[in-house]
């Protein structure tokens, strides 16, 4: 009987440590060294269970839901095949030449790759896996949610009514711009462009434009949108979301270029990268009255200090990046970074992987 609890006792302090069991595990099934991999955070379950299910590799793991220091990222990385890591770790030359020729895959548990660099891991021969798809839906509700928040100014009225600033009822208090018979202009009309066109759709919009490197036409047909240059979009949108990925052409397009040729009752939505937008002239922007608000859900640097000028601004809404945070497709990202790093390390094709 003692035996038996202090078998339970053991089974249940072995199972929450999915990196420690899996080794084990692993290492019994295969007889042999068994390739190993680094996860650089805790992540959600789905994705983990298949990473230590597998029998396919050995697990090191930063368990912390804060960023691994770089210090540890380097010294963790060498010698290893397979590198899961998220959108906050730049997977440089620097990291690549610590984990040495044995890194076959990167797997990044997110949609954009903007902090992998694409030529080192060419150079080096090296695979990436992302996940698309799996958090469009998720991204353009947030985007849909953000661009309510900001247009109908839900949380500055929040702030008066909790704070006695709801007097009566006033005519022209609280005013702010709907989305009925409103232009609204995507830039970057990808999957995540034309979910959120989807998503709007039903609120009455008359018109969509996008503004891309290159027309759409097929993803453009089904909604309808119009290509326009990027000048037209500005001058015509009454909202502005930005739905592109950041790469070297995309970093700082959202400037003053943009924002002074913009309708003073515009609205600003960015859930892509913080790069792509110049925030000093977003901030000039918003307090000189060039656009009326702007929704953010990506900022540069993130975290965004919490004294930067655009959290003094009424008409700026600002959250913590958690366009795809829902709990399904947190999951789901996990799932497919990991069947994406299990893919590279056997040589298979990957569900979702980046063409280098
Ligand atoms: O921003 C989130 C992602 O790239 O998945």
């Amino acid at each position: 009987m003692r035996t038996l609890g202090r078998l339970r006792r053991l089974k249940t302090t072995l199972v929450p440590e999915f990196h420690g069991w899996c080794k084990l595990q692993a290492s019994h099934a295969a007889g042999k060294q068994l390739p190993r991999i680094y996860v650089t955070r805790r992540i959600p379950p789905d994705g983990m269970k298949i990473l230590s299910q597998s029998g396919l590799c050995n697990i090191e793991q930063w368990d912390s839901d804060e960023p691994v220091p770089r210090s540890e990222l380097l010294e963790k990385v060498a010698g290893i095949r397979g590198l899961y890591c998220l959108l906050t770790e730049k997977i440089d030359a620097e990291v690549l030449d610590a984990a040495g020729p044995s890194l076959q895959v990167v797997s990044t548990m997110s949609v954009g790759y903007d902090h992998v660099s694409l030529e080192e891991l060419k150079k080096r021969g090296i695979r990436l896996g992302y996940t698309p798809d799996v958090l469009t839906e998720a991204v353009a509700e947030l985007t849909v949610a953000l661009l309510l928040a900001t247009s109908r100014r839900l949380l500055e009225a929040v702030d008066e009514a909790k704070n006695g600033g709801w007097g009566t009822w006033k005519p022209l208090w609280m005013c702010g711009y709907g989305l009925t018979d409103s232009t609204v202009g995507i830039l970057g009309l990808g999957r995540i462009g034309a979910a959120v066109t989807a998503r709007l759709k039903p609120f009455g919009v008359k018109r969509f434009l996008y503004a891309d490197t290159v027309p759409r036409p097929d993803m453009a047909a089904k909604i309808p949108a119009e290509f326009v240059p990027l000048d037209e979009l500005a001058r015509h949108s009454d909202f502005i979301v930005v739905c592109c990925a950041l790469t070297p052409e995309t970093q700082g397009i959202c400037g003053n270029s943009l924002f002074s040729l913009m309708k003073d009752t515009a609205i600003f939505i960015n859930t892509s990268r913080g790069g792509v937008v110049n925030q000093e002239d977003l901030y000039q922007a918003l307090v000189n009255g060039q656009i009326a608000a702007a929704g953010l859900d990506v900022t540069e640097p993130e975290p965004l200090p919490t004294d930067h000028p655009l959290f003094k601004l009424k008409n700026c809404v600002i959250l913590p990046h958690i366009a795809s945070a829902t709990v399904a497709t947190r999951n789901a990202m996990a799932a497919l970074a990991a069947s994406n790093l299990l893919a590279g390390l056997q040589g298979k094709a990957m569900g979702k992987e980046v063409p280098l």
